[in-house]
């Protein structure tokens, strides 16, 4: 090799000796950026990971308790919708809801519902001596004597104002409804403590039966109605 071919070859491997000191220098600022970036995945970013993580179950508990009483306020909503304020009885909406599906249940399975309509008598007397307070006071413990007085899957309403209405379910004969008027009759003339006053009150009841007396709830209940009052007309002195 001359003196230039030697000096050439010096300069080209001086050259490479460069070249990989930069690339060595390259790979090591990487490989540092990649610890950093490690480390905070480690530290910084995972616990903030986690933070974000533990805040997003903790929003989706409050979303479900928010949620759950949504819901339960809903459904109180629908169920004071659905009762009487004064008694809590079911109110006219929801027996004529379940009045429809008894019907219906009845005709598939070919069976008898008895419909007795309860009317309070002299109840207008009560209001006028003692007090409407005392009045909504013998509202409240009829409701609960009428209720006592039949069984759990018979149906209890307030109708209105001093009228009470009771569907019987799976009844076979009429007599069997009369003798539930008598139960409940009997359970009414007990006396009534109200506001320190000893009442002895009455009620006049009306019987109908589906399907012999109507086919449809609206029917039913003005059949009722009429037998009631024919029964507080006999009672009248
Ligand atoms: N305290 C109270 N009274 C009510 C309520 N709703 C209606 N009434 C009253 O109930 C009475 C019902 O009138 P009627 O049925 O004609 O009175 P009654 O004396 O029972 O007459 P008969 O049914 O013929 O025996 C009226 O005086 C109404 O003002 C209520 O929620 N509370």
């Amino acid at each position: 090799m001359d003196d230039g071919a030697a000096q050439r070859a010096a300069a080209e491997l001086a050259s490479l000796v460069r070249q990989v000191t930069y690339a060595r220098g390259v790979l090591a600022a990487l490989h540092a950026q990649i610890s950093t970036a490690r480390a905070r995945l480690d530290q910084g970013d995972s616990a903030q990971l986690r933070e974000a993580n533990a805040r997003l179950v903790v929003a989706a508990m409050q979303q479900k308790d928010q949620t759950d009483s949504a819901l339960q306020a809903l459904d109180a909503l629908a169920r004071s919708a659905e009762l009487d304020g004064l008694t809590q009885l079911p109110n006219r909406a929801l027996m004529l809801d379940r009045f429809t599906q008894a019907i219906a249940k009845a005709r598939r399975q070919h069976t008898r519902l008895a419909l007795l309509f309860i009317d309070l008598d002299g109840f207008k007397q009560i209001n006028d001596s003692l007090g409407h307070a005392a009045g909504d006071d013998v509202l409240r413990q009829t409701a609960r004597r009428l209720t006592g007085s039949v069984r759990d899957v018979d149906t209890v309403s307030r109708h209105g104002g001093d009228e009470f209405l009771i569907l019987l379910a799976d009844v076979a004969q009429k007599a069997d409804a009369v003798r539930v008027a008598d139960k409940l009759s009997l359970a009414m003339s007990a006396s009534m403590l109200v506001n320190g006053h000893e009442l002895h009150l009455s009620v006049s009841v009306g019987i109908c039966i589906y399907p012999d007396e109507g086919a449809e709830p609206e029917a039913l209940i003005a059949c009722a109605d009429a037998a009631m009052y024919r029964a507080k007309r006999r009672r009248a002195p």
